[in-house]
């Protein structure tokens, strides 16, 4: 896999040449690797260090304070704060069951925090008390149509780069329902780890159009390399927080949406979060906590996720069901727990 950064500030601000260049490096990117890193992805100075320290001071909450945002699980998009241990990612993907006897014992050792558009009155946002954490809700708004707006730019590029005509996308996404999640992976021994029932997150691909993911300094997100093992035994490649010595703000992930509009072309990022790479030879001790953020741009409720007809081939026909976007949602939420 080569360095896969791309500098994306020449997109929404540069010629059509240069917008055209971030475009297919960055469908190339996606083809040949499942994911890029980008730098300048467009947020404002310090938005993702400080989204980042927001989700420290929820997660530092007491647990009954958190437990008024409690997101009640079920089959429909995800709302609120979800306890260590909720939401089973391992049940998305059958190969993760392996050498395991059931589901119930894959467990993901981490908490969320998840909201929804903030409009959206059919699946409302639940909020702690403004009290226990005050500001918390207003911030969360703004950061939410902040990373809307970078994730759509970002589709109008994937647009570009596949050379479909404007609007092919963008009409399936918009208004989106996107979800913004918090993660924080509390300190866990390395002897629990070890075991191999519990992970900080279990492979897998994220189910929206496609993942913006941030994350703090101690490492752990590994994405499958394309191209090396096989479903049963991908070979994962950690992501570090920075690459070579570029300020990575963002790493960009293909989700099940996408690949099913793009009939497999862009292939679903399959990632988890394991050990930092510095702890993977110790055998004793702890793995120290780490907090990461995510948007999952997720589309238009109504959007259809069957394939573009420019992806369908004789050579590559439809292999998945026709449904609405809520319904996609509605059915893979309803897996994990
Ligand atoms: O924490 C990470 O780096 C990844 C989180 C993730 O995969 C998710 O929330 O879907
Ligand atoms: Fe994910």
């Amino acid at each position: 896999m080569d360095s896969n950064i791309i500098d994306f500030a020449a997109f929404p601000r540069g010629t059509d040449t240069d917008r055209q260049s971030v475009a297919e490096s960055l469908v190339n990117g996606l083809k040949n690797n499942g994911f890029v890193s980008l730098t300048n992805p467009g947020f404002p100075d310090d938005a993702t260090s400080d989204y980042l320290k927001l989700a420290i001071d929820f997660f530092s909450l007491s647990h009954s304070a958190k437990m008024k945002a409690f997101g009640v699980p079920g089959p429909r998009p995800q709302r609120g704060f979800g306890a260590v241990g909720q939401e089973r990612t391992a049940k998305h993907r059958k190969e993760n069951l392996t050498g395991h006897d059931s589901w119930d014992k894959l467990k993901d050792e981490r908490e969320y925090f998840d909201m929804g558009p903030p409009e959206d009155l059919e699946f409302p946002n639940v909020w702690p008390d403004e009290a226990d954490i005050p500001g918390f809700r207003r911030r969360m708004e703004s950061y939410w149509n902040m990373f809307e707006d970078v994730a759509l730019q970002i589709i109008s590029a994937i647009e570009m780069g596949l050379g479909l005509p404007p609007n092919a996308l963008m009409a399936r996404c918009r208004p989106s329902t996107g979800e913004l999640r918090m993660n924080h992976y509390p300190s866990v021994s390395l002897e629990t780890l070890a075991k191999g029932e519990i992970k900080r997150t279990w492979p897998h691909v994220d189910l929206g159009v496609i993942t913006l993911l941030i994350q703090d300094t101690v490492g752990g997100l590994e994405i499958a390399d394309i191209g090396q093992g096989s479903p049963e035994n991908p070979s994962f490649v950690a992501v570090e927080p920075r690459g070579n010595g570029t300020k990575v703000n963002v790493v960009l992930m293909v989700g099940a949406t996408l690949q099913r509009w793009t009939n497999g072309l862009l292939p679903g990022t399959l990632h988890q979060v394991s050990l930092p790479a510095p702890m993977r030879q110790q055998r004793n001790g702890d793995c120290p906590e780490r907090f990461s953020g995510a948007f999952f741009l997720k589309a238009n409720k109504s959007a259809s996720v069957a394939p573009l007809e420019q992806f369908i081939t004789s050579e590559q026909p439809v292999v998945w069901d026709n449904m609405s976007a809520l319904e996609f949602t509605k059915r893979m939420v309803e897996q994990l727990y």
